[in-house]
C-alpha cells in the first residue's frame, strides 16, 4: 500500500514518490511518498528504527555514503530527479544542507568553518565578500554576537549549543534551499535546545526545513507539518495541530498518547 497524503496545494520543494530503502536485504523504508514545502517546518516523528533518518538522508543522497544502502522510487528537488546519474552530488548537498545529531564542526577556526563551503563553491570573489557571507551566516544562525570577537578561535572550543549553531551557519553559508536536521538538539541541554528551536522559527519560510525529532513536544513547538512513521511506513502526514489533537490513524493516536515508542 502506498501512503500518500495530499497536502494543501503548496509548491513541493521536495517531492518523494514511492521511496523504498534497503540496507542489504533489510528493508528500512516502504514506498513513502511525501511533499515538502518551503513555507513550513516539517517534523518526522515515530518510534526508534521506523526510518525517519533514512528518509531524511534520501533527500540529499547521504545514503550514497552507506555501502549497502539502496534507494528505489523517486525524489525530486524543484521537479528534478536527484538520483539522475549525471547529477552533481556536491552541488545537491549545498542546496540541501544537513545538520546532524552531534554537532560536528571542522577542527578549524570559527571563521573557516563557515567560509569553507562558500570558498569551494566559488560564492565569493574576494575576502570582503567572504567576510560578508561569514557574518551574514553567523547572524542568521544567531551566533554572531557571541563569536564576532573570536572568529579565529577553534570551532570545537565552543559550547555544544554554539557548535550546533555554527553547523547551522555552515549549512546556511552555501545558500541552501533546504535544511535537513537529524535530531539536532539531542546532544544539547534545555537552554541550548530552546535557542535552536527559536532559530528554526526564525529560519522558517526562508528555507524548507525538515527536522527528525524524538520529542513530540519539540515537533509540536517547531513544526507546522508532521509526518508519523512506523515500521518503515509513513502512517500519517498532515498539519502538526491535526496530528497531535485529531489524528486519523489509530497508530498515530497510540504513539502520541505514549502507548509505544
Ligand atoms: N547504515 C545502516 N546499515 C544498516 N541498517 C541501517 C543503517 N541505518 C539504519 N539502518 C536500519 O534501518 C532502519 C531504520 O533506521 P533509521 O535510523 O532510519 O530509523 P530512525 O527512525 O531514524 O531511528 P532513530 O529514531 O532510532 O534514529 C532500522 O532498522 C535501522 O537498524
Amino acid at each position: 500500500m502506498t501512503t500518500y497524503h495530499e497536502l494543501d496545494p503548496v509548491e513541493a520543494k521536495i517531492a518523494a514518490r514511492d521511496v523504498s530503502v534497503f540496507y542489504g536485504d533489510q528493508q528500512a523504508l516502504d514506498r513513502v511518498s511525501i511533499d515538502i514545502g518551503t513555507e513550513y517546518v516539517t517534523a518526522f516523528i515515530g518510534p526508534s528504527g521506523c526510518g525517519k533518518s533514512t528518509l531524511l538522508r534520501t533527500f540529499n543522497r547521504m545514503n550514497d555514503t552507506i555501502a549497502n544502502a539502496r534507494v528505489e522510487g523517486e525524489v525530486r528537488l524543484d521537479g528534478v530527479d536527484i538520483y539522475r546519474s549525471d547529477l552533481d552530488v556536491v552541488q545537491l548537498r549545498a542546496r540541501v544542507g544537513m545538520v546532524f545529531q552531534k554537532p560536528n564542526p571542522f577542527p578549524k577556526s570559527i571563521y573557516e568553518n563557515v567560509a569553507y563551503g562558500p570558498r569551494i563553491h566559488g560564492l565569493a570573489v574576494n575576502r570582503t565578500e567572504l567576510d560578508a557571507i561569514v557574518e551574514r551566516s553567523l547572524r542568521r544562525a544567531g551566533l554572531w554576537d557571541e563569536v564576532k570577537d573570536r572568529l579565529s578561535d577553534s570551532g570545537t572550543a565552543l559550547s555544544g549549543g554554539q557548535q550546533q549553531r555554527l553547523c547551522i551557519a555552515r549549512a546556511i553559508a552555501v545558500d541552501p534551499e533546504v535544511i535537513l536536521m537529524d535530531e539536532p538538539c539531542s546532544a544539547l541541554d534545555p537552554i541550548a535546545t530552546a535557542r535552536i528551536e527559536e532559530l528554526i522559527g526564525e529560519l522558517k519560510g526562508r528555507y524548507a526545513i525538515v527536522i527528525v525529532t524524538h520529542s513530540m513536544q519539540q515537533a509540536a513547538r517547531v513544526s507546522q507539518r508532521t509526518a508519523f512513521f512506523h515500521l518503515g511506513r509513513m502512517v500519517e502526514y498532515g498539519k502538526t495541530s491535526d496530528i497531535f489533537t485529531n489524528p486519523r490513524e489509530e497508530r498515530t493516536k497510540d504513539y502520541i498518547t505514549g502507548r509505544y515508542g
